[in-house]
């Protein structure tokens, strides 16, 4: 035990030198302890004011002590909840400061193959995913043909009866 202890602790000696200073020393511990990987079902369950996680470029914050102090208010990260929040996080064009403040807030990373892909939107008849899409494409494309032959139809019938003897 003593020898496995000995050994253990030379490998945590080997790595001081690669950490200069105390604070990468603490980023370094904490990045350690953050990598847990959590499934997305799990995550999308911190929806609420006082449990809040978000999913931001492949890592999971807990912000529920940031909702009182966040800028944008509480409600945005609100709604960036149960999903992957990266977009809404950038498209605000957050500066360096909220991108190193957010650091303090990791506490793991989320398994990417647990994510929902958005279903990107096909149009009608183009082979959408979804059989009900290719009928209704095929309905409106009917609708299309009958509706000008219908007016011309129409536009003949009108000709016809008013015509002058
Ligand atoms: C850990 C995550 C986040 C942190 C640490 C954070 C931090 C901040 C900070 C410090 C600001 C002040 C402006 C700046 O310095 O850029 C800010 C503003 C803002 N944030 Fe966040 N934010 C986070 C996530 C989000 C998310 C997911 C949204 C969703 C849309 C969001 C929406 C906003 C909005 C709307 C503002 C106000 C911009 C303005 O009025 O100028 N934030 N945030």
């Amino acid at each position: 035990f003593v020898r496995l202890l000995h050994d253990e602790l030379m490998v945590f000696l080997s790595w001081l030198p690669q950490v200069p200073c105390i604070d990468q020393l603490i980023l370094f511990v904490k990045d350690m302890a953050s990598s847990k990987v959590y499934l997305f079902d799990e995550i999308a369950k911190h929806n609420k004011t006082k449990d809040c996680w978000l999913i931001i470029s492949g890592k999971v914050y807990d912000v529920t002590s940031f909702m009182d102090d966040h800028p944008g208010g509480d409600e945005v990260l609100l709604s960036s909840t149960g999903k992957d929040a990266t977009n809404d996080f950038e498209d605000v064009g957050h500066s360096d400061d909220a991108r190193e403040t957010m650091e303090k807030y990791v506490i793991g990373e989320v398994d990417a193959t647990t994510v929902p892909t958005k279903r990107l939107y096909v149009g009608p008849g183009l082979g959408g995913a979804n059989p009900k899409d290719d009928k209704q494409g095929a309905l409106i494309k009917i609708l299309q043909l009958l509706v000008p032959l219908l007016i011309l139809g129409l536009a003949l019938a009108v000709r016809t009866y008013t015509k002058k003897e």
